[in-house]
């Protein structure tokens, strides 16, 4: 795929950008190596001053980074914005907590050991490589990157090749916020090249997200580098409704969970299970509300949809909900994709699924609703957690042992309940099963690439 800023919403070629050669690829290994053998030795002050500064310059320039965002991958303006100054948010959220997170782990009796003093210490582990996506083009490269700088590391990004404009934006406003040269450098490569940079010395982890064949390549690699990886790796949300939840504000946030960024998240609700006692009522207002839903270009403030990123995202939703319907599946809502230029996808909501259609199992990455009828809590539970992907899970209730179930029982990296799976700083965020697994943000987002370094004086 060209490195190109191509405009989803038309389907025209903004900019194109040449791919870095293996010996440019080399030096820019070099640069960071060398980099980290000072920035590590810098501490939590310094660098905190450049994330801050770099935080800044964000929230002073969110109209240009939505604007980068809107053009490349077609997300709404105002969702755009709000990515923007979500970055602002991690990298200040780490600037102020890196110190008490990486903070040394006194043993309170040494003794115990036989030591005078023990202890385990956070140190960094070198050059990262983060292979990103380009759904949140600038908050999945952040969420890395504030984590890892706070703690000593350099990073590396090959970013998405759809969105080349974001990650230079990204290394520039690091730079800009005072991180030396080296720190931080986007790569714009194409995925051929992934390979050797992984099994470069001087690279020492990863960290992906993206599409589950990307991440059994990227592990296969480590694993036989035995390099460290984290692993984000998309999902089939689940989305229980119950007879005891508030119908108004659970079919309000399907709606805003399914098509959130145009339907192109990985924690975004896809599969609808509700209880029978309620389920007409759910599909009605469900399907009233997204055939209300304005689809369109992402710089009107009127758009609730925006295209799909790219040409083949919505050929493979159009792919799964073709061969749906041609199973007997039936469309409440949307199904076809609209005349004219540009990737546009309707909403759409697809009822009568059965096993052993595609859509059962694969994960569709557009604004398209799996809807199903479960009999009680259990029939919920099993249809929720017969998939392969356990990234975020949604349950609606309002009885305390429902509550309890879905806590213990929803196979999944998160459980929001009466509310919508959503990424926050203060929380850990990842996947089991085919979701991958390690941990972003919170304070485990920053350990993970980290060497927890026992030490033991006698
Ligand atoms: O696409 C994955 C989820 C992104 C987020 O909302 O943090």
């Amino acid at each position: 795929m060209a490195i190109a800023t191509i405009n989803p919403a038309t389907g025209t070629t903004v900019r194109t950008f040449p791919e870095l050669t293996e010996a440019e690829v080399e030096q820019k290994i070099g640069v960071a190596h060398e980099r980290w053998r000072t920035y590590r030795l810098t501490g939590f002050d310094e660098r905190a001053e450049c994330m801050r500064a770099a935080a800044d310059l964000v929230e002073k320039e969110v109209d240009h980074a939505a604007q980068l965002m809107s053009t490349e991958m077609g997300k709404t303006l105002a969702s755009a914005h709000g990515e923007a100054l979500k970055c602002a948010h991690g990298m200040r959220y780490y600037a102020d907590h890196a110190a008490e997170f990486l903070a040394d782990e006194v043993l309170a009796d040494p003794s115990q050991v036989g030591a005078e003093r023990a202890l385990g210490r956070y140190q960094p582990l070198g050059v990262v490589l983060a292979a990103m996506p380009w759904n949140f083009p600038m908050w999945q490269v952040m969420r890395f990157a504030a984590p890892a700088l706070m703690a000593g590391n350099v990073g590396l990004l090959k970013h998405a090749s759809n969105v080349p404009q974001c990650a230079l934006y990204l290394e520039d406003v690091l730079r800009r916020g005072g991180f030396a040269e080296g720190c931080f450098q986007a790569l714009l490569i194409s995925s051929g090249k992934v390979e050797a940079i992984l099994r470069d010395p001087r690279v020492v982890a990863a960290t992906l997200t993206g599409s589950e064949p990307a991440g059994r390549s990227v592990a296969a690699i480590c694993g036989d580098e035995v390099k460290h990886t984290v692993l984000e790796l998309g999902g089939s949300d689940p989305f229980v409704v119950m007879p005891s939840a508030d119908l108004d504000r659970a079919v309000a946030t399907a709606v805003d969970a399914r098509v959130q960024n145009n339907g192109q998240s990985c924690i975004a609700a896809k599969r609808f299970i509700v209880h029978t006692d309620i389920y007409d009522a759910f599909t009605e207002q469900f399907v009233a509300r997204m055939r209300e839903l304005t689809v369109g270009d992402p710089f009107d403030p009127a758009t609730d949809v925006g295209p799909l990123a790219t040409e083949q995202g919505r050929a493979d939703v159009e792919e799964l909900v073709d061969d749906a319907i041609a199973a007997g599946a039936t469309v409440l809502c949307g199904g076809r994709r609209p005349d004219g230029a540009g990737w546009f996808y309707p909403p759409t909501i697809i009822a009568d699924i059965t096993r052993d259609m595609r859509i059962f199992a694969e994960e569709v990455f557009g604004p398209v609703a799996s809807l199903y009828r479960a009999a009680d809590i259990e029939e919920a539970l099993e249809i929720a957690n017969a998939t392969t992907f356990g990234l975020g899970s949604n349950a609606w209730t309002n009885d305390k042992t429902e509550k309890e179930r879905f806590m213990a029982d929803l196979y999944a990296g998160q459980v929001f309940i009466n509310g919508k799976t959503t990424s926050y700083p203060e929380l850990p965020f990842g996947g089991v099963k085919r979701s991958g697994y390690g941990r972003e943000l919170s304070t485990h987002g920053i350990r993970e690439f980290c060497n927890l370094k026992t030490i033991w004086m006698g």
